[in-house]
């Protein structure tokens, strides 16, 4: 029975998913109870969206492979979606356009459901052309429709400080318009990074930040790494993973090259900061 007086969210999560791991999974559900909990909202759907080829980050294996991993580890949830529409890009596509792209997805679908309204659709764009990054409250499609929000790891988070990683006006709108999901990883603070932030701080009220208890330090550079050394990852990646990341022969000393002579990938290009890398 859906509740009236909370908001439906559609969590989006972004990255390589290189493998996805089960902390990818654990993220949502921490979210969703997270957000749940406050009484305020009710989370509809997670989608994760796997970062196309042209993202060239050292290591980074074939899309196709990566979106269908994330396919078999979603298979038994009934909530949590991959989509490959970054993906499919043939340049790698900011994380404030990807948003954009699903946000106006579901603006769409709203639409569809209820075309027989134009008149609030209408208004609807017309806010949203005229929507000011500044303001304090994420709109939501419509009074009854879904809030995008993006869901992160801390690490995400604290790389808004890398100098020119971000611009800033992506900062804003990704926080100020759509709102930020940031769960804890160990040996990160994201409430000390948002205080000692003054554009975050702004948005603050829109940052909802996950306290992860069971401090979980999966990683999908520790998984390549135990690969290609030969190590089992069994329970770290959900078993069809596993049995794929074997039939398929995935992440050797080999593949963790790829891209390592890539000057400047798209991701710094803006970017004098160096990234997480490792030989
Ligand atoms: N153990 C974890 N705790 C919290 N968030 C995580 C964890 N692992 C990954 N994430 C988050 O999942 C999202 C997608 O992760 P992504 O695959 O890009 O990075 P990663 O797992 O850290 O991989 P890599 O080790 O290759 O950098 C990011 O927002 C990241 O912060
Ligand atoms: N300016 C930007 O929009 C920007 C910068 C760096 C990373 N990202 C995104 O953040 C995610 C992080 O992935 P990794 O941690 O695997 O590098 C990716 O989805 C990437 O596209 C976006």
């Amino acid at each position: 029975m859906e509740n009236p007086t909370t908001s439906k969210v559609v969590l989006l999560a972004c990255g390589s998913f290189n493998p996805i791991t089960n902390m990818h999974l654990r993220m949502f559900e921490l979210a969703r109870d997270h957000l749940e909990d406050t009484g305020q909202y009710s989370v509809i759907k997670g989608i994760i969206s796997p970062v196309g080829d042209a993202y060239k980050k050292k290591g980074l294996i074939e899309a196709s492979h990566r979106v269908e991993m994330a396919r078999l580890a979603t298979e038994s949830s009934e909530w949590i979606t991959v989509d490959s529409w970054e993906s499919q890009q043939s340049d790698w596509v900011e994380t404030s356009k990807v948003i954009r792209h699903h946000y106006e997805e579901l603006l769409a679908r709203e639409h569809n459901r209820d075309d027989v309204d134009t008149v609030k659709y209408t208004k609807k764009r017309r806010i949203e052309e005229n929507y000011i990054a500044s303001s304090l409250s994420p709109l939501s499609l419509c009074s009854d429709g879904p809030q995008l929000m993006l869901l992160c790891g801390a690490d995400v988070l604290e790389s808004f400080g890398i100098p020119n990683l971000w611009k800033q006006e992506d900062i804003a709108e990704i926080v100020g318009r759509y709102g930020l999901v940031c769960v804890t990883r160990s040996g990160s603070d994201p409430h000390k990074f948002i205080n000692q932030s003054d554009d975050l701080w702004k948005y603050r009220k829109n940052i909802h930040v996950v306290h992860e208890w069971v401090t979980n330090d999966i990683s999908a550079t520790h998984v390549r790494r135990a690969l290609r050394r030969g190590r089992s990852v069994r329970y770290l990646l959900p078993e069809s993973v596993v049995r794929y990341v074997q039939e398929h022969s995935l992440y050797s000393a080999e593949s963790e090259q790829k891209n390592a002579d890539v000057v400047l990938a798209p991701f710094q290009k803006y970017s004098d900061a160096s990234t997480k890398t490792e030989s």
